[in-house]
């Protein structure tokens, strides 16, 4: 089988995204042991990181050249606000937070960082550009979802377990593999220089991801207070 444009960035990537098993958050969404008022920082940080992550795909359906793409980007757009958002509505219903208070959630500096260079890339760039920037970000969940659900006992842990049954379900497996599909497709006969760019944004989105596991474990916000 001819090697695909995704083989290059996992060689690239798998370093980085070894180290995320390593990050004492993800350890502890793992081992069970994650402090619970990191968790909902996450949480909260994370619905509204999602509300904009789902602009991404409604550019990337503006921005198809074929109706086959469309279909592709807005599966992708109804997943994300269906599937994987109603995981964080059923977290904040349990934990007592409104939807309201959840949606109005102020982006921390690294969410307000990783989303604002997304949508930059998307909306300057073409239709491969927006697939680059939603790859890492679906694709290292379900990474870490998976690899997560090996752990004895985590997938039945009474808080953490749901977090991870969605992030290595077959949903959201099939969510992830189709931004691959997408990407492959689109870096098709793509040459070098622009090759290059893309795995460069893809890269970057992985050390975004990395910065939001910290600002979630540090419970960030922003980090110059008010006098
Ligand atoms: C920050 C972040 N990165 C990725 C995912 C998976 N869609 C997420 N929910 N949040």
């Amino acid at each position: 089988m001819n090697s695909q444009f995704t083989d290059r960035i996992w060689k690239r990537v798998e370093p980085l995204w070894n180290n995320y098993l390593e990050h004492p958050f993800v350890k502890g969404l793992g081992e069970g042991w994650l402090e619970e008022e990191k968790f909902r920082h996450w949480l909260k940080q994370d619905y509204v990181y999602l509300i904009d992550y789902s602009r991404l795909f409604a550019l990337g359906s503006a921005k198809a050249h074929n109706l086959a793409t469309m279909n592709e980007f807005s599966k992708l757009l109804h997943g994300t606000l269906f599937m994987e958002m109603d995981l964080h509505r059923g977290y904040a219903e349990k934990f007592g937070i409104s939807r309201e208070d959840l949606e109005n959630t102020g982006a921390a500096a690294t969410t307000t960082a990783y989303t604002s260079y997304m949508l930059n890339v998307a909306q300057r760039g073409s239709i491969e550009h927006v697939a680059a920037t939603v790859l890492a970000c679906a694709w290292s969940y379900n990474f870490i979802g998976l690899k997560l659900s090996q752990i004895e006992g985590a997938l039945d842990h009474e808080l953490y377990g749901n977090w991870i049954q969605t992030y290595s379900s077959e949903e959201f497996t099939d969510l992830a593999e189709s931004c691959k599909q997408l990407m492959n497709t689109l870096a098709e006969d793509k040459p070098e220089r622009e090759l290059a760019e893309l795995e460069e944004i893809i890269y970057k989105t992985s050390m975004f991801e990395y910065m939001f596991w910290d600002m979630a474990e540090n419970m960030e916000t922003w980090p110059v207070k008010e006098s």
